[in-house]
């Protein structure tokens, strides 16, 4: 890979999501969202990352970070770091925290990220993927492992803990489904992540401060507002380049959009929690939104999500732009997961369908 006048920055992220378990009895004050932000200061200063912008509905506290996001609702705690951050140095101080007010239990943990283009630059415990299991297994007890995609290539790494049997124990089952089932999953959950490369120079020059006054300037000009046009939008753009938003809406639903646009490294990831039963339309719009060369999808639908049952309809699905090159699925106790990458293909190809 060519740099950049030495300049390399890496757009990859690092993505922590941890579901505590409510404890039992009054639980109205147990919340997460009662830790301030001076001590959120204090926590990612173990992480190499500050806090640039906070907004905030009923259901989920949302910060731009430095590097990336982190969203917090009443039990979920979401840490997605890029560059050379090491989210995982706040992992046993933030369960700590949680632990004295009350989460003393996981239900679900996922920490997961693509390959590194440059893993020589990361810092301890990220320099390897073994690095992390290790550390995370000085954490957990029973964490299973993935490696989805090429080895050799671009691939998809997943760390994930699954307890459902320690699920809300709040007798409000959501949807009827018998009680087997719903044992610790009264909440149905999903997400979907898209990590595109190699993007179009025209758009990603967008995110610049030559071409863009601001964060909404870059929001409008580009779209992105469009693409989940609920969402109440908090957005940045770095200087001289770069770009990240935050938006959530009343249902509890976020969406962050993170953007390294230099041409040598191209970056841009695309993760959100909506609730779809199919989300061809949404990769669509995305991936139109920034044309790129090749991307990844995951999508992770736990058993009373929507989604649960159709993620697989994704493999019926044609781009016209893109072909893609592989998919595997996975089935964990709680969870579905969909895994597919995706390449662009050339003009010719293009007339023809791909
Ligand atoms: C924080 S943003 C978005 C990162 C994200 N993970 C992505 O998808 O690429 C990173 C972009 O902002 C630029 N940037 C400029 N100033 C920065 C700063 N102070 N911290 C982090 N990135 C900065 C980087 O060069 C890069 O293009």
């Amino acid at each position: 890979m060519e740099e950049n006048g030495g300049h390399y920055f890496e757009g990859v992220e690092k993505l922590v999501e941890v579901w505590f378990v409510d404890p039992p009895g009054d639980q109205e004050n147990v919340d997460l969202r009662t830790i301030t932000k001076d001590v959120w200061d204090e926590l990612l200063k173990a992480v190499k990352c500050e806090i640039i912008s906070f907004t905030k509905n009923d259901e989920v506290d949302a910060y731009v970070l430095s590097e990336s996001s982190m969203f917090i609702s009443k039990r979920r705690w979401i840490l997605k770091t890029c560059g050379t951050t090491t989210p995982l140095n706040c992992l046993k101080p933030v369960m700590k925290l949680a632990a004295e007010m009350g989460f003393t239990e996981i239900s679900d943990f996922f920490y997961s990220r693509k390959n590194f283009s440059r893993p020589d630059l990361q810092h301890l415990p990220h320099r390897l993927f073994c690095e992390e299991v290790k550390f995370l297994d000085t954490i957990f007890e029973g964490g299973q492992t993935y490696c989805l995609g090429q080895i050799n290539k671009d691939c998809w790494y997943l760390y994930t803990l699954s307890h459902p049997e320690r699920g809300r124990d709040d007798d409000r089952p959501l949807i009827e489904l018998p009680k087997v089932e719903m044992k610790g999953l009264y909440e149905p959950d999903q997400t979907i992540e898209i990590i595109m490369e190699n993007l179009d120079p025209n758009i990603m020059n967008i995110f610049t401060k030559t071409r863009c006054t601001d964060g909404k300037d870059a929001t409008m000009t580009s779209k992105i507002n469009e693409i989940l046009p609920d969402m109440v939008i908090d957005d940045f753009l770095f200087e001289p380049c770069g770009y990240s938003m935050n938006g959530i809406n009343n249902h509890g639903e976020y969406m962050t959009i993170h953007i390294t646009p230099e041409k040598e490294f191209s970056y841009v990831s695309f993760e959100s929690n909506v609730s779809m039963n199919n989300y061809t339309e949404l990769i669509t719009r995305v991936i139109h939104t920034f044309l790129p060369s090749k991307f990844i999808i995951t999508i992770f639908a736990n058993k009373t999500s929507e989604a649960y049952a159709t993620i697989r309809e994704l493999e019926y699905n044609n781009y016209v732009q893109w072909q893609r090159a592989e998919m595997q699925c996975c089935n964990f106790p709680s969870y579905n997961l969909l895994f597919a990458t995706y390449t662009a293909c050339r003009n010719e190809k293009i007339e023809n369908g791909c």
